[in-house]
């Protein structure tokens, strides 16, 4: 069974290069996260006092302003990076998503970029060439699979790796906005595909920006601020504190029915505090 539990964690960020007085008061001045600065080191605090337990079923999204440590979070949870202080448990399979073009090799085809992309995402050879037909279909990019990646434009490389991305059968799929960057038209068929992958994941996390998204997959969500977690319980309460203002309030019935019953549901749970 899948599960991620982090107790009390916090990630650091120590800048070796920020050697000079301005170059320090730089770095002080832009970043979101919290700065030491008793070491001679400058220390950037990504993260802390993080304490978070998933398990099957949890689609949980990641709110918050820019440099917030959404992403720093994305990867503790996905067991890339060790926490610094507290720790954390990560059992399952993780398939990060947080570049779409990562894996991709433009000297070879579409066709072989589909499998190293998979085997990039936890899959093995067979698995991918039995879903090939599949994905292929889904890209529409025909003939044009036979050829390198570096014939292909930025618009078709996306609709690649989405395709790939959204073939697998993750146990632990952790997400990074990027995903819903794609031109309109093909953004329903993106749709479609994510909720279905949505489903088939043991645990979802996801980054984002846009609250469509996170009314389509997630059902509770974690509001980052300064490194810490502001808020932790419903999708719909947690949207609500960090936008002002209520956002499924003006969905449409057809919009309401399709998302979630748990992404309105009250906080109550004990995973919520
Ligand atoms: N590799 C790194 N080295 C140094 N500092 C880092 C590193 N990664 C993140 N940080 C710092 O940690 C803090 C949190 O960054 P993070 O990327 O997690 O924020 P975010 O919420 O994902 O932001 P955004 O929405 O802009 O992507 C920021 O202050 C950032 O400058």
């Amino acid at each position: 069974m899948v599960s991620i539990d982090v107790w009390n964690a916090a990630v650091d960020f120590p800048i070796f290069d920020a050697k000079s007085r301005s170059l320090k008061k730089a770095v002080l001045g832009k970043a979101g996260g919290k700065i030491g600065t008793d070491s001679k080191v400058p220390i950037i605090e990504a993260l802390h006092d993080i304490d978070l337990h998933l398990s099957h079923g949890d689609r949980l999204a990641l709110v918050g302003h820019n440099g917030a440590g959404k992403s720093t979070l994305l990867r503790l949870l996905a067991g890339i990076y060790e926490p610094t202080r507290g720790s954390a448990r990560v059992v399952g399979k993780v398939a990060p998503v947080f570049d779409l073009g990562v894996g991709m090799d433009p000297e070879i085809s579409g066709y072989e970029n589909i499998v190293i992309r998979g085997l990039f995402l936890g899959m093995n050879r067979k698995q991918m060439e039995k879903r090939m037909d599949e994905i292929a279909e889904f890209t529409e990019l025909g003939d044009y699979l036979d050829m390198p990646l570096r014939t292909y434009s930025t618009g078709m490389r996306v609709r690649l790796a989405i395709g790939v991305v959204t073939s697998i059968d993750p146990e632990i799929l952790v997400l990074d906005e990027g995903i819903g960057a794609v031109d309109a038209d093909f953004l329903e068929k993106v749709r479609d595909r994510l909720k279905e992958l949505v489903k088939r994941s043991g645990i979802l996390i996801f980054a984002s920006h846009s609250d469509e998204f996170l009314m389509e997959l997630c059902n509770s969500a974690v509001w980052m601020d300064k490194g810490g977690i502001r808020e932790h319980g419903s999708l719909r309460s947690v949207l609500t504190s960090y936008k002002g203002k209520d956002p499924f309030e003006n969905l449409s019935p057809e919009m309401l029915a399709q998302v979630s019953d748990t992404a309105t549901a009250t906080i109550g749970s004990d995973k919520a505090p």
